[in-house]
């Protein structure tokens, strides 16, 4: 295999904040510096600082210690993720920002792997891959004749992923579909139409937020959905956008607040939100849509 994407030996920078517990971290941990600065200050109130940024800050690591370790395949791929320089390889899509933050990672990514097992998934299909961290992670659990259909956009994306899956035991049972994943949906929604191809049993999506309403309806009343599918969905939360007061909402922000409160009134589904990371959702369809 020819390995376009070597790994460079620099350090890659860390990631930067990006999930409500994350953010929350670095706001206590300044505000708690700030607090130190002041002469006199109430220690009792230092204390409580003290106390809340150890309970952020410290969240993520112990869900990281506590979580089945990821396999050689997922860690070499989240190493090559992390050493590419992004800003030096933007996405030829110009809506498209490409980022090491992109990908969900060792925690969110050991659930799905539970998500996949629990509905004894064989065909999964994930709407927006990246460098294919939780496709890779879901092919781990799927049997020898189960498929993850991963649509992704960017061509050269698609392509680093391939050659990360190529390293992997697993790696052949990750179809890609490169394109705009309405396209992909589509077809792929006229082919479990017509038998070509079997329905899924778990979606995950995880692609442009504006688009996540029009792929979660072509999955609700199309035929892409086996009987019991689920669905997760990730970054419902969107960096506390949803939900904090005084936060000013991006254009993803508001896509998710539009999503999550569409979805709340949606009487086709039932859902929970997890606040795992940057907020899972987990949907699957009532079947006679009464509650
Ligand atoms: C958050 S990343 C996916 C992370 C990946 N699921 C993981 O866990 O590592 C979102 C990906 O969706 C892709 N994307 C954005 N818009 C898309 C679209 N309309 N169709 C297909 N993929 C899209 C982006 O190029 C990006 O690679």
């Amino acid at each position: 295999m020819t390995d376009t994407h070597p790994v460079e030996m620099s350090t890659p920078a860390a990631p930067r904040p990006v999930t409500p517990s994350t953010i929350l971290a670095e706001v206590v941990r300044d505000m708690r510096e700030r607090l130190e600065g002041i002469d006199g200050l109430d220690r009792s109130i230092l204390a409580s600082a003290a106390r809340a940024e150890a309970l952020a800050a410290g969240l993520d690591p112990y869900l990281d210690l506590c979580t089945t370790a990821e396999s050689a395949a997922l860690a070499d791929l989240a190493l090559r993720t992390a050493h590419r320089d992004w800003d030096a390889n933007p996405s030829s899509i110009p809506e498209v920002r490409l980022e090491q933050e992109m990908l969900s990672g060792h925690v969110e990514g050991q659930a799905l792997k539970f998500l996949v097992f629990a509905c004894a998934a064989r065909r999964v299909l994930e709407i927006g891959m990246f460098t294919g961290y939780s496709a890779l992670a879901m092919a781990e659990e799927l049997g020898e004749a189960g498929e993850v259909v991963a649509c992704e956009i960017d061509a050269d994306v698609a392509t680093f992923a391939r050659e990360c899956f190529d390293r992997s035991p697993v790696g052949r049972r990750i179809t890609i579909e490169v394109g705009p994943a309405g396209e992909t949906l589509r077809r792929l929604d006229d082919r479990c139409r017509a038998g070509d191809v079997a329905p899924f049993d778990f979606v995950f999506i995880d692609a442009d937020k504006p688009g996540y309403l029009g792929y979660l309806d072509l999955l609700l009343e199309g035929s892409l959905l086996a009987p019991r599918a689920l669905i997760a969905v990730d970054n419902t939360l969107l960096q506390g956008e949803p939900y904090a007061a005084g936060t000013t909402a991006s254009v993803n922000g508001a896509a998710m607040a539009t999503f999550n409160a569409a979805l709340t009134y949606d009487d086709r589904v039932e859902q929970v939100v997890l606040p795992l990371r940057d907020g899972l959702t987990l949907i699957r369809r009532v079947p006679d849509r009464a509650r």
